[in-house]
């Protein structure tokens, strides 16, 4: 056929305007995306990341606003940084993205993607709703008032004790015994180191494994961002993961056998624990489910209370005229004969107002989980593509000078005689997520630490090691894995503010 001088000028229109076309779409698709640092190709924006990553991404939010596109290897990602642009993906589009991204740490820590924080769809609602309406609730809660109450006592005499030697007391290791002890004897009834008595398996076993798992949260898993690399496991992270999932999955399988064989592992207490309210729900949950909600708890509520609660103490010896005031108000409302009770809590607003602070300013979890959209969707006049990884940057929301006034300073008094909530509905203040992946541990988390911290602030008057000035105390903040925590242990003094029969239990 002959190719005509007409043919040649129609394939140059048609070339033309195909280019055309193509920088059109390319630029509208840019231009339908929130703005965010430049993507360099394959890597994407990686190189803008930090470790410390809840910085770096507020750093980079005061250049592109507060709602962010970044590009990781292959992977969109959103990072909200107001609470205006909070409300849209927690309220207006808390379905669409409702999701979580299919990482490789819930595989391991996850058991593969089966718990309630790595898991999707129908399985994650089952869960959702099995822990709210059975498990977490204020009922059911206060059932298990007295098993706190003596944890506490147990606390206490073990920080007397250290008084006695005249030592110093590392409050880190004593509030992971508190939390994780509560948690222990929430779901299976007794103290975790209990629990080799009655299975062989050892808790500081599991307990190092989740630390493990949790710590390599942390650590950027380049097979999560540039796929192609998922066979080559480069990081040598999945070698760490495996036998980390092995032992804390052992570790609850071996609970779980005993109560299968009828071996409930304590107690003459008609209160249930909640293994034995998994095992006789209505709707019948396998092994594989009760494990998944085990390990929901034991790993979601562990370090981040411990944490909460060890900035809360860090700040009132850091703050002696916030101490004072405290125990002012302690002294007032409960007396100086006998120990603070749940019940007392209601009374306790200054107590309340340190709590909240101490949740806006140091954040356990500073960032959400990730959030994913399984469509394409619009929030504002971007359009976000499906699968796009979205995180609310809890931490520079809590920060925002446009919210809160001296947003870097510990002011328990901006709470007080307000109505400003810790539940996720106050879009400025986030410390347990909003919407319909809301921390479910919320309450429960809540509770511990508003009676551990009014016990520690009633018994004892609290200073730094000898030499050190209050205002001198290190504050800066350090990682374990996602979590934010004090750089430092909190290691201090503690005295009795009572007479020793007091702290008897
Ligand atoms: C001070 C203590 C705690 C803090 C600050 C905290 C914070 C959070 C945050 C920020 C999220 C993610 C929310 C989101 O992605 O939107 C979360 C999720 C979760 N938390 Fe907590 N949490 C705490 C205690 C607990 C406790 C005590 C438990 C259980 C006993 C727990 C169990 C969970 C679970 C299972 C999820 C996943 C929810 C889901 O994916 O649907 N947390 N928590």
């Amino acid at each position: 056929m002959e190719f005509k001088v007409v043919d040649f000028w129609l394939l140059v229109v048609g070339v033309v305007s195909l280019i055309l076309y193509l920088m059109w779409f390319i630029l509208n698709l840019k231009k339908s995306l929130p703005p965010g640092p430049p993507n360099w190709p394959i890597v994407g924006s990686l190189f803008y990341l930090s470790k410390c990553s809840h910085v770096a991404l507020a750093n980079l939010a005061k250049k592109y606003g507060p709602i962010m596109y970044l590009r990781l290897g292959f992977v969109d990602h959103i990072i909200v940084s107001n609470s205006e642009m909070t409300m849209e993906f927690f309220k207006v589009h808390d379905a669409e993205f409702a999701s979580r991204p299919k990482l490789l740490i819930g595989k391991y820590l996850g058991l593969d993607w089966s718990t309630i924080a790595f898991s999707n769809g129908y399985h994650t609602r089952l869960l959702r709703k099995i822990a709210t309406t059975e498990l977490l609730t204020i009922a059911r809660i206060n059932s298990f008032e007295p098993r706190r109450q003596e944890e506490l006592g147990c606390m206490v005499e073990k920080i007397v004790e250290h008084n006695q030697g005249r030592k110093l007391v590392n409050m880190r290791q004593i509030f992971h015994e508190l939390i994780t002890n509560n948690i222990c004897r929430m779901l299976f009834g007794t103290r975790c180191e209990t629990t080799k008595e009655f299975t062989g398996t050892d808790f500081d076993e599991f307990f190092n494994s989740v630390s493990k798992l949790i710590g390599l949260v942390g650590e950027f898993n380049l097979s999560d961002f540039i796929p192609f690399l998922k066979p080559f496991d480069l990081q040598g992270l999945e070698k760490k993961m495996k036998p980390a999932k092995d032992k804390m999955e052992h570790y609850v399988e071996s609970i779980l056998k005993k109560y299968k064989e009828g071996n409930k592992m304590v107690d003459n207490s008609n209160v249930k624990d909640f293994v034995e309210i998994l095992l006789n729900l209505h709707e019948k949950l396998d092994d594989a489910t009760i494990k998944s909600i085990m390990v929901d708890m034991l790993a979601g509520g562990g370090d981040t209370t411990t944490t909460a609660l060890e900035w809360a103490l860090a700040e009132i010896i850091h703050n002696p005229e916030i101490m004072n005031r405290a125990q002012e108000e302690l002294d007032r409302v409960v007396g100086t004969n006998r120990r603070v009770h749940e019940s007392d809590l209601p009374n306790l607003p200054y107590l309340d107002s340190i709590v909240k602070e101490t949740f806006r300013l140091h954040p356990p979890s500073p960032l959400t989980t990730g959030h994913v959209n399984v469509k394409d969707a619009q929030v504002l006049h971007y359009k976000i593509p499906a699968n796009t990884i979205v995180f609310i940057n809890i931490w520079a929301i809590n920060r925002d000078p446009k919210a809160w006034k001296k947003p870097l300073e510990f002011i328990p008094d901006r709470f007080l005689n307000t109505n400003i909530s810790l539940s996720g509905s106050n879009y400025n203040l986030l410390p347990f997520g909003s919407g319909r992946r809301r921390c479910p541990g919320m309450d429960l988390a809540q509770h511990m630490v508003h009676c551990a911290l009014a016990t520690l602030i009633q018994a004892f008057d609290w200073s730094p090691p000898v030499g050190v000035k209050p205002q001198d105390m290190n504050m800066m903040e350090g990682h374990k894995g996602v979590f934010l925590v004090k750089a430092d242990p909190l290691i201090v003094i503690a005295k009795p503010r009572r007479p020793l029969e007091f702290y008897k239990h």
